[in-house]
């Protein structure tokens, strides 16, 4: 089974294409966790209450890994017991943005889909084909190419012209092109700060699923969302405005009334 259908499957079942991030910073912890001595067991306790409070809710968790990183030799255990801890019934995105020359993209593959048991990442297009073609070789995962990202510099390069039209829609192209040998194994990232862009990459390539980041802490509208999800998979993610719902001992079921705010506003691009 490809992970698009695997993914399909699971939003059909659970009625959800909420995907929640876990970007777990030690400073925002809430208060009754930031006692703990080392902040690696903080965020464990933190991520483990998180999940049992929005698993009902979430399709897919992606975990950005510049979080774990910054935990230091921690890091790494952190992220294999959350890992450990996923119910069965989500898929797992590592955020790491990857992208380098393909001997060594090969590697960043490796620990994401084979150390660890990841479904599916984030890889960066600028290097081209061979940094991003190491990612989309695993039957079952797959990869999610930055395309117009949700961030004000996404100005300075992606919006660009390239043959007539902006670059973010080239690359979704490209990716579109380059995921037809394994096919379910590419997905593309685009903001939701910009809806214009957002219909240009479904446009584009419609079928080809789209994880968006950027509703919530950044603003995002959700109109936009549900429109291009009628022809293509969408994965909506939000972060920091569940995680960090409230900074008190009832965090947990403050960002499960997050995670079901976000979920009922994006009921329509379900699939049925
Ligand atoms: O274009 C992009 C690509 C990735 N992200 C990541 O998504 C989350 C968003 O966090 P919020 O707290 O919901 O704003 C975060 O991990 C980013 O690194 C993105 O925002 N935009």
């Amino acid at each position: 089974m490809t992970f698009t259908d695997r993914l399909r499957a699971l939003q059909r079942r659970k009625q959800t294409v909420l995907c929640v991030g876990l970007d777990p910073d030690p400073a925002r912890l809430p208060r009754p966790l930031r006692g703990e001595s080392n902040p690696a067991t903080a965020v464990r306790t933190f991520l483990q209450q998180i999940i049992d409070a929005t698993r009902h809710v979430a399709c897919a968790y992606k975990l950005n890994l510049a979080f774990f990183e910054a935990l230091g030799r921690d890091g790494w255990p952190v992220l294999e017991a959350t890992l450990q801890y996923m119910p069965d019934d989500v898929v797992t995105i590592a955020d790491g943005k990857r992208g380098d020359i393909g001997s060594s993209a090969r590697f960043y593959a490796r620990a994401v889909f084979e150390l660890l048991p990841f479904d599916a990442c984030t890889v960066s297009p600028y290097m081209g084909r061979d940094a991003v073609a190491p990612f989309l070789e695993y039957e079952g995962r797959a990869a999610f190419v930055l395309t117009r990202t949700s961030n004000p510099g996404a100005r300075d390069f992606q919006e660009r012209r390239c043959d007539g039209e902006p670059l973010y829609l080239a690359v979704a192209r490209a990716v579109a092109r380059w995921s037809q040998e394994l096919p379910g194994t590419a997905g593309l990232v685009v903001g939701a700060t910009d809806a214009y862009a957002l219909a240009a990459v479904h446009l584009a390539c419609a079928g080809l699923p789209l994880l968006i980041p950027g509703v919530g802490a950044q603003g995002g509208a959700i109109d936009p969302i549900l429109q291009v999800a009628r022809r293509s998979p969408v994965l909506v993610n939000s972060s920091r405005q569940i995680l960090y719902a409230s900074d008190r001992s009832d965090f947990a079921e403050a960002a499960a009334r997050e995670a079901e705010a976000l979920r009922d506003q994006l009921l329509e691009a379900c699939p049925s």
